[in-house]
């Protein structure tokens, strides 16, 4: 009989937001996280935090089949990436995991592991690519692509056809005019508004939108 057990990895303020999403969903029979040592025993929103990453084929072999990574990401993706890479390697299955309350548009395409928060858009024709967070509230608009390991923060307005590079950062309220591309790896403050667009790994921010670093 096949499995419905998931493991969420990390059990910070991004694990509490993907498993109020997932509890609401009422998909999986059993829920648990893993974390750091220091942290087993203890419970998020009444889910336990089982044991450590060390301890990924043991929970395997306990049923746990599905695995989502929960660590956030503010301009960092690295962790995500490496633990992206670990679940793949021991063969989880990577769900994508949309709110209930989301709305998501015909022929939008998601990666693995993508994560839709509460409220968010994403209007027809976009792809999300694996691993991407669309935080709450987040409007992606039709015919947008959002690379791997890209968070979309709360609230960002992506306007259509706008593409968001790998691994970038787009800070949450964030507006970004119709058709224009963010670079790989680069971070957008919070509250900008983008009028043009930004090459790879920068920092940028203001209204309008420029490049400080
Ligand atoms: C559910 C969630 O919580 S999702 C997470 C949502 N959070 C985000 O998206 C945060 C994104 N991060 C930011 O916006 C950050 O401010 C960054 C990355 C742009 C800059 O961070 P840092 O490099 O640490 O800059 P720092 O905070 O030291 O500020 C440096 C200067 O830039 C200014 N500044 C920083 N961010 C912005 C911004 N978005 N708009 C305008 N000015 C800014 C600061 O006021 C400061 O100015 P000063 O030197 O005149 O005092």
């Amino acid at each position: 009989m096949a499995s419905n057990k998931i493991l969420l990895i990390g059990g910070g303020g991004h694990c509490k937001s993907v498993l109020d999403s997932l509890i609401g969903l009422n998909l999986y029979s059993d829920i648990a996280i893993i974390d750091k040592r220091e942290n087993v025993g203890k419970n998020i929103l009444d889910v336990p935090i089982i044991g450590t990453d060390e301890e990924l084929e043991e929970f395997i072999n306990k049923g746990f089949h599905s695995a989502f990574i929960t660590v956030g990401s503010v301009g960092n993706p690295e962790p995500r990436i490496k633990l992206h890479q670990l679940i793949t390697a021991f063969g989880f299955h990577i769900p994508v995991i949309v709110d209930k309350s989301a709305v998501i548009g015909s022929d939008t395409k998601f990666g693995e592991g993508v994560f839709v928060g509460k409220r968010a858009i994403v209007n027809a024709g976009s792809v999300i690519n694996s691993c991407a967070i669309l935080n709450s509230g987040a409007i992606i608009e039709h015919d947008c692509n959002v690379g791997e390991y890209a968070h979309v923060a709360s609230g960002v307005v992506l306007a259509g056809g706008v593409k968001i590079g790998n691994n970038a950062h787009i800070g949450a309220q964030t507006v970004i005019r119709q058709n224009l591309s963010i670079g790989e790896g680069t971070i957008i403050g919070i509250g900008s508004v983008v009028v043009k667009s930004i090459g790879n790994n920068a920092v940028a921010y203001g209204n309008p939108c420029e490049i400080v670093k």
